[in-house]
């Protein structure tokens, strides 16, 4: 009926879930599994998720490599909690934070054989909430019983799985008139996807022809930078010499995509800087955490060019990603301009090692 959830809805309120460090039900052809996030799990329920059966900590491989335990699962490792584990210690294999400080949290025992489907897909949910990837699993034999007692969300991963890798679609919400230093000209559009995910921002500055390839850039949100001024990296001034040259041009299309971090959200990208206070790079930073070097869905700034009516860019951007996934997904890139602003010596390690590590280009 129309009252009950649909898999998008569900899929929403699980990331809610999750962040409260509430349980969420994962099932799949018959199996499913108790699943919360460890950043957001209290003492009291870890114990009670104890009383329901065997939990089993999963995390990435990334995560899984920095702590030297085996990986049995191509992308992530299913470890097993010795019973004396209490919130510290999976705290402790979940953040990087201490690593050096404390470096033994092992011998860490990998589980092997069995699906880790639902292993997975915690960490995708747990990844898509912005918090670190890792996730307590107790697999219970009855779980949709469990679900209806607690009223727990469930999702059947069936579903869901189809849902996460499929992107939600934007959809227009608002614009208006937004007069700004670079150009009067200036107008702010508003794209909300369907499954209460970040909004995304398009300014458009003029009106240009979207006959014309248009001068683009895909700008990805950095607090520190675009907000603070920080130097630890080129943001702040590449928003600015982007905005600055479409209003010279008269003409542009800046997309403010809400990826923080590279999509892993801001506070696991100060986790990030911590670490990178502590001697590792920007991707080094992120491996240790249990991420991809970049996290972020290029999907995104396609889809909104698509729906403004464009078709072709001139790409402001060093980074050769961008470029084949606007062509991946049906916008021609004709040109690339290369976006070279800000550098200071606070930066300059930072933007060697996407030189180095990430093929961006001069
Ligand atoms: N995880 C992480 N994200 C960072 C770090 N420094 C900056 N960022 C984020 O990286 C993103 C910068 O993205 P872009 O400006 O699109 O940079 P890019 O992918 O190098 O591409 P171009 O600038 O177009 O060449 C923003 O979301 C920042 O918040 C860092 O050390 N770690
Ligand atoms: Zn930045």
């Amino acid at each position: 009926m129309s009252l009950s959830l649909g898999i998008v809805e569900r899929l929403n309120r699980a990331r809610g879930d999750l962040r409260m460090g509430v349980p969420v039900v994962l099932t799949e052809e018959g199996a499913g599994a108790v699943a919360v996030a460890v950043e957001a799990l209290e003492p009291g329920r870890l114990a009670d998720l104890r009383l329901l059966g065997e939990p089993v900590l999963a995390i990435t491989a990334r995560r899984a490599e920095t702590l030297k335990a085996r990986v049995y699962d191509d992308d992530l490792a299913r470890i097993e909690l010795p019973d004396a584990a209490g919130i510290e210690w999976l705290r402790a294999v979940a953040d990087p934070a201490d690593d050096l400080r404390l470096p033994m949290k092992g011998p860490l025992r990998a589980l092997r054989g069995g699906g880790a489907g639902l292993a997975r897909a915690a960490l995708a949910l747990a990844k898509s909430a912005h918090l670190l990837p890792a996730a307590v699993l107790v697999p219970v034999a009855d779980p949709l019983r469990l679900a209806a007692q607690h009223a727990l969300t469930v999702l059947p991963l069936e579903e869901a799985r189809a849902e996460l890798s499929r992107g939600s679609p934007l959809h227009p919400v608002v614009s208006a008139r937004v007069p700004m230093v670079a150009s009067q000209a200036g107008r702010v559009h508003v794209f909300r996807p369907e499954d209460g995910g970040e909004e995304h921002y398009a300014i458009e500055i003029g009106r240009p022809d979207r006959g014309l390839p248009v001068l683009a850039r895909l700008h990805s949100a950095c607090f520190t930078g675009d907000v603070l001024g920080s130097l630890k990296c080129d943001c702040g001034p590449q928003l600015r010499s982007a905005l600055a040259r479409m209003g010279e041009e008269g003409a542009g299309v800046l997309l403010y995509l809400n990826q923080e971090g590279r999509g892993i959200g801001l506070a696991n990208k100060m986790r990030a800087y911590s670490l990178q206070d502590q001697g590792f790079d920007t991707v080094e930073a992120n491996h240790r955490l249990g991420f991809e070097d970049d996290e972020r869905d290029f999907r995104i700034g396609a889809g909104i060019l698509r729906q403004m009516g464009f078709a072709a860019v001139r790409l402001l951007t060093n980074n050769p990603a961008k470029i084949r996934m606007m062509e991946a997904n049906g916008i021609r890139v004709t040109e690339r301009v290369p976006l070279h602003v800000g550098r200071n010596e606070f930066n300059a390690a930072y933007l060697a090692t996407k030189a180095a590590k990430s093929g961006h280009l001069a």
